[in-house]
């Protein structure tokens, strides 16, 4: 595959979660943090929001920053003018695409809302900038007008176009259709965005990337508008392991990202979440667990280390022999068979009650209970 970016918006488009507020230090630590471990480019929130906002923005620009640094705007001169006042050189210039948004939104005047995505190109062009076009609602839109507004962005002089599935309702079949086809008329890169609400936004980001889209915007652990956006970590991991495309990113940092954003944004993350989850490299169960202590391969996709995890082996209602075993080896407690499935019985029991997985020292307890003579 070809050389892919990553425009992460987690400072604009993850922000939007409904309840999430980043105050300026927090802003600035987490795009500290995407660049530090080699984020392309950031798309760093919407100036037209006011002073606080702008604030936050051009402390992040004072930054000096490798990653680029990108401001997001509606196609009104005023936003365009509050982007230029952070000390952005990169806009990018919203408009809907949709037949049902331009009727909701903009009275079904679509061709006032091309003139005004005009101007406002023509006014940044002019102010020296770099511009990115976003067809929002790209997904619903009538395949002929989405290509018109992308030709035309093209022309007026906009360097990217982005193809947005504001409500996530592409699957990564259609995603792949439709930007393939926009890939093979335009001459500028693609850009893909895609939305959670069916669960299918990262899986739709890479058919996006398949199809020949150059850049990709995320958000860290997929916050974002209602159920969110691509996470970071997931595309991230999903091109190095699944397509061997490396982005040059440090993945062994994703976890405290993750972390850091999850503090920042209030939001916990679910432990079964992929790549930053707390149980993403936990084993339980009898089988998994005698697999991974025979070769961790068995049962993980790629090294808890990767992405700053380490491996835990739990104890509890599904787990077996080999690694109750090997737990209590590890603290001096050789067991006989007999032992180790009359331990077994009560850690399925105490589970089942305590409704989670024992600590090792609830175990050690179980264990020091019983009395065996040769346990110690
Ligand atoms: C799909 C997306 O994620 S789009 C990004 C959405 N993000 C946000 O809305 C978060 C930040 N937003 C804000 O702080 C505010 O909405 C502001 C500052 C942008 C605007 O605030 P207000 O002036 O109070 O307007 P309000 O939010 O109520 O309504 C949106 C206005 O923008 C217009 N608008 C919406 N999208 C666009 C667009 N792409 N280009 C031009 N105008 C647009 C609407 O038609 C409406 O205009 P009107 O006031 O003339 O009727
Ligand atoms: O940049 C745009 O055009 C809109 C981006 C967006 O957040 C969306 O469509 O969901």
């Amino acid at each position: 595959m070809y050389q892919i970016m990553i425009n992460d918006t987690t400072l604009r488009d993850g922000e939007q979660a409904a309840g999430v507020a980043f105050n300026l230090e927090e802003k600035v630590a987490i795009a500290q943090f995407l660049d530090a471990i080699g984020v392309h480019e950031l798309e760093v929130g919407i100036p037209a929001m006011g002073e606080e906002e702008i604030r936050a923005i051009v402390a992040i620009r004072n930054l000096d920053l490798n990653a680029k640094l990108l401001g997001w705007n509606r196609a009104v001169l005023s936003d365009i003018k509050a982007s230029i006042a952070c000390g952005l050189e990169r806009v990018h210039i919203a408009i809907p695409v949709s037949g049902v948004q331009i009727a909701a939104k903009f009275h079904g005047q679509w061709r006032v809302s091309l003139q005004k995505l005009k101007d406002c190109i023509s006014f940044a062009l002019d102010q020296g900038l770099w511009v990115s076009v976003g067809g929002e609602d790209s997904s619903r839109a009538d395949e002929n007008f989405l290509q018109d507004v992308a030709m035309l962005s093209q022309e007026w002089g906009a360097s990217r176009f982005r193809f947005c599935d504001t409500v996530g309702v592409l699957d990564p079949f259609r995603t792949h259709l439709k930007v393939k086809h926009l890939v093979s008329t335009l001459s500028i890169p693609i850009e893909i965005h895609t939305h959670n609400d069916f669960g299918l936004a990262t899986a739709n980001a890479l058919a996006g990337i398949k199809a020949g889209a150059l850049s990709v915007n995320t958000t860290v652990n997929g916050l974002g508008e209602r159920a969110g956006n691509a996470a970071l970590e997931e595309v991230i991991m999903a091109l190095k392991c699944i397509y061997s495309v490396d982005l040059g990113i440090q993945t062994q940092h994703l976890l405290k990202l993750s972390q850091l954003v999850a503090k920042a944004s209030g939001a916990n993350v679910q432990p079964w979440k992929a790549i930053v989850g707390e149980n993403t490299f936990a084993h339980e169960s009898g089988i998994h667990a005698h697999g991974v202590l025979q070769n961790p391969v068995t049962y993980e996709p790629y090294a808890p280390e990767d992405v700053g995890w380490e491996r835990r082996l739990v104890i509890g209602k599904h787990s077996g022999r080999h690694s109750l075993s090997n737990l209590l080896e590890q603290h001096g407690i050789f067991l006989d068979s007999q032992e180790t499935q009359a331990i077994l019985d009560v850690v399925r029991q105490q589970s089942i009650l305590k409704k989670r997985s024992l600590t090792t020292e609830e175990l050690l307890n179980l264990v020091s209970e019983k009395r065996y003579s040769h346990a110690t």
